[in-house]
Parts: structure tokens; sequence; C-alpha cells
């Protein structure tokens, strides 16, 4: 097979790593976005977004790399075009398709004054049933062309997790394609084959049933999730349980596994709590029992609820807390959904003086808080004059807690993550870090 031109349209959280990866491995690569600061940022060799190792592959993929905001530029000039725009949440729970049908348009209007084969990949997460329904719709009517010899489309997501984006794509556990014909799937394969550093499962499919695969991974992902929260809860009215140790010894069955099951707070970010509410909206869609996606949900809301319970009955009359951690998760500044803010916000409305800090998500929280919210300079600042501290965010660095911690003054560190070593702290200090009675040590 020919070396294959690529573009790429969208170039956020995950399009950007995701150009940049390709360039390093030798495709030509031309990213395309609406923001003419990323595009100028890709031209001049910067990451335009924070995202672990992507300032690297942009540097190493350089010479095969550009951007443009002209959508007949980059069609022109590639064989195959990844869409990775955003497909928000609507109020139902469906992901709109607004952003990649206007971008599919011009796609195909673009097509018209080209010859040859072109493979559209669509990366966005969409509702099962898009791809095959208004997006090939869309794509067939703009472009003047039928799928088939002259024309592929396939939906192919990617299941990386922010912070890991590049370590993820390069080692994916499983690709999964639904193609339009076998030529479709071959084709991006192939592509995945050049990029992949590990040998993956492929998982080659309809559109539908990838479009529904992606959306199982994480409603099951957040089912593990709210399992675990839920059995911390009883370990929280259950004297001499201990939820660490339950959690470690159920993910022992090979047929349940360990990952997402710890037992901690709630899950935040841009995909699990809305892929869930997703897969819960398509049940009630056609009228069936999705129950099991609903509760999920519902035990995830209640963690921060769980979490200021046990603030309110140890604080008794300490009013100051500090909330470490406003990324909903560590080595990223996104602070979507996160517990972190949440949990900031509810204390504050409920007149606790509160102050926030994060090593990266302050910027993209403020926004999002209450505006009586303190914004602490940095770690010790968090600490100064607060007599409650939560970790909401298990940042490796939270775990320098005991040496920064004045040994002179009680305090009461609550740790849901178990980022501390409690053998590490003063005698002054009381470590809660849940999933047992309040009564019972770490
Ligand atoms: N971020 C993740 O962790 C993740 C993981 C898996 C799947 N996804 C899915 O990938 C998709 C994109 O997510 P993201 O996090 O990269 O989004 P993002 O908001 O970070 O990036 C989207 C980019 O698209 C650009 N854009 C908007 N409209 C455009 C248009 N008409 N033409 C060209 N560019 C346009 C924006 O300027 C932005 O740079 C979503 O469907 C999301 O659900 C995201
Ligand atoms: O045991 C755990 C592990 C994680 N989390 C939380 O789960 C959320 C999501 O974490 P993570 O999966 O690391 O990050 P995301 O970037 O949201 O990635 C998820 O969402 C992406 C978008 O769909 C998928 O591609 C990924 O496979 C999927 O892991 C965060 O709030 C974590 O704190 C837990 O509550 N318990």
């Amino acid at each position: 097979m020919k070396n294959l031109n690529l573009s790429v349209i969208g170039l956020g959280k995950l399009g950007s790593p995701m150009a940049a990866v390709f360039a390093k491995k030798g495709f030509n690569v031309i990213g395309l976005d609406v923001n003419p600061e990323f595009v100028s940022k890709i031209n001049a060799g910067t990451a335009p977004l924070q995202e672990t190792q992507l300032q690297e592959y942009v540097n190493s993929g350089k010479a095969n790399l550009r951007a443009t905001t002209d959508y007949d530029d980059a069609i022109k000039n590639s064989d195959i075009t990844f869409i990775i725009l955003p497909t928000p949440s609507d109020d139902s729970g469906f992901f709109s398709n607004d952003y990649v049908l206007s971008s599919v348009t011009k796609i195909g209007a673009a097509l018209r004054s080209k010859t040859g084969y072109h493979l559209v990949v669509i990366t966005s997460t969409t509702m099962p049933g898009a791809t095959n329904g208004i997006i090939r719709e869309t794509l067939e009517k703009s472009s003047g062309r039928k799928l088939g010899p002259n024309l592929g489309l396939c939906y192919s997501p990617e299941f990386i997790a922010l912070g890991s984006v590049i370590k993820n794509m390069l080692n994916p556990d499983f690709i999964l394609i639904g193609e339009s014909d076998r030529q479709a799937g071959d084709v991006l394969q192939s592509i995945y084959s050049q990029t992949c550093e590990n040998t993956p499962l492929i998982k080659r499919m309809t559109f539908t049933s990838a479009e529904l695969t992606k959306l199982c991974v994480n409603t099951f992902v957040t089912t593990k999730i709210s399992f675990a929260n839920m059995v911390a809860e009883y370990c929280e009215h259950l004297e001499g349980a201990e939820a660490e140790i339950v959690m470690d010894a159920v993910g022992s069955d090979s047929r349940i596994g360990k990952k997402y099951l710890q037992g901690a707070i709630g899950y935040g970010g841009p995909c699990f709590p809305r892929d869930n509410r997703a897969f819960y909206a398509l049940g009630q869609e056609f009228g069936l029992q999705a129950d099991l996606a609903k509760a999920s949900d519902t035990i995830n809301n209640h963690q921060v609820v769980r979490l200021k319970k046990t603030i309110n009955q140890i604080a008794q009359n300490k009013h100051t807390v500090a909330i470490l951690g406003l990324a909903y998760k560590p080595e990223t500044d996104v602070a979507e959904e996160s517990q972190g803010v949440l949990l900031a916000n509810i204390l504050c409305n409920d007149g606790y003086s509160v102050t926030v800090f994060d090593p990266m998500a302050v910027l993209n929280s403020k926004k999002l808080l209450d505006n009586q919210i303190n914004i602490a300079q940095d770690l010790e600042d968090a600490l100064k004059n607060n007599e409650v501290i939560v970790i909401t965010t298990p940042w490796a660095q939270f775990s320098a807690l005991p040496d920064l911690i004045d040994a002179t003054r009680a305090r009461i560190i609550i740790d849901p993550w178990r980022v501390i070593n409690p053998e590490q702290l003063p005698e002054t200090v009381l470590l809660i870090t849940m999933g047992r009675t309040l009564q019972s040590k770490p």
C-alpha cells in the first residue's frame, strides 16, 4: 500500500495527539481546526494544548505535520480523513451530531473536485445508529458519491484516557473498527498496524455494533467504579470492614479484575459521566429496562454527598476546608465534572470557608467555582490555616503532604484515594481514608 496522506479534522484534546502520533510514525498529516490559534501553533511546532508527551511528538513529527483552516487544502491533499470533533450531549443525554455533520458536508463538497479513493473515519463518540444514518447520508449527498469503491467510511473511536492519550494510542488493548466494507476496514487497519507499538486485538464490525461497543466499554467501567464506591459506603457502616481490602479480594476473581475497582470517590471528566447517561438515554428511547446504567450514574452523583456527610461528621466546628485537586484525575488540566469542583461548591454553599489547590486545573476551574472560594497559589498556601484537608484528586505530589504539614496544629486529612502513607504523619493529624468506619484507624 502506498504511503497514505492523512488529514485530521479537530485538533483538540484527542485530535492534536493523534495528528502528532501519525506524523511521528511517518505519515504526511494535515490538521484542520476552526481555531486559528491551534492551527498556528501546530505550524510553529508548538503543542496547542497540555497533554503528556504531546510536545515531544510534535517536535519529532514536525517535518510531516502542518495545519490549515481550509477544507479544500486538507481533503485534496489527503487520502484518509479522521473527524475528531465535539459531539456534546444534549438535554436528553444523546450526543449531538452538529459539528460532525457540518464537517462532513464540507468534506463532501471538497471531494467533488477530487478523484480517487477517499476514506472518512469518524473518531468522535457518536450515538449508535448515527454513522449508518445521518452521517452516511450527509457524506453521500455532499460528495455526490456512494459508499463503495471510491468512498469508504469507518467509525473507529480511540480508547484513550486524558493524560496518557499518546501512550494509550500506541498500546491499545484492542482496535475497534466499524466499516462500510472490507476495503475501508483494510485501509484503516493498515494505518493502525503502522502506529501501534503493541499487537492489539482487531475487532471489525458494522458501524452500529462499533458505536454500541464504545458506549458499552465506558458504561461497564463506570458500573465497576460505582459498585466499588457503593461497597466503600457499606464499609463505612460495618465496624471492622475495609473497602480497600474487600475490593482487592473481590478483584482477584479473574471474572472481575482489579482495574477501576478501588472504591474511592466519584468519577468525572468529559467521557464517563456522559457516555453512561447516553447509554441510559438510548435504552429509554426504545422503552427498555436500562436501570443498570441509571444506577451507576445515581450512585456516582451520591459520592460527593457521601464525602460531605463525612466532613460534616468530623469537622464539627472546624469550618476551614482545603480541597486538594480540581482536575477530574491527575496529569490533566481538565476540570469537567470533577469531584473537587463539585465538593468545593457544595461546602461553600453550606457556609464552609473553602480553599482549593490544583497543580494544573486552576485556570479551567475558575469559571466553575463559586467566587467566594479561595484559590491557593501552591500546596503550602493551601495547607495554611485550614483545619480539614480533603484530597479529591490523587496527584502524586500530594503524597508529600506529611513533610509540609505543620506538626504543631491538630488537623484532619481526608484521603479517599489513599495517597498518604499514614506512618509519615505526625500524631496530631487524624487521617480518614473513607471506606471504613470513622472509628477505625488506617
Ligand atoms: N477527550 C477525550 O478523552 C476523548 C476520548 C475519547 C473520545 N473522545 C471524543 O472525541 C471527540 C472530540 O473530543 P475532544 O476531547 O478532542 O474535543 P475538544 O473539544 O478538545 O476538541 C475539538 C476540537 O475541534 C475544533 N472544532 C470545533 N468545530 C470545528 C469545525 N467545525 N471544524 C474544525 N474544527 C472544529 C475545536 O476548535 C477543538 O480544537 C468527542 O466526540 C469526544 O467524545 C474524547
Ligand atoms: O479506579 C478508578 C479509576 C478511575 N476513576 C475515575 O474515573 C474517571 C476517568 O478516568 P480515566 O478512565 O483515567 O480517564 P478518561 O480520560 O475519562 O478516560 C475514559 O474515557 C475515555 C473517553 O471515552 C475513554 O477513551 C477511556 O477508555 C476511559 O478510560 C476519573 O474521574 C477517575 O478519577 C475512578 O473513580 N476509579
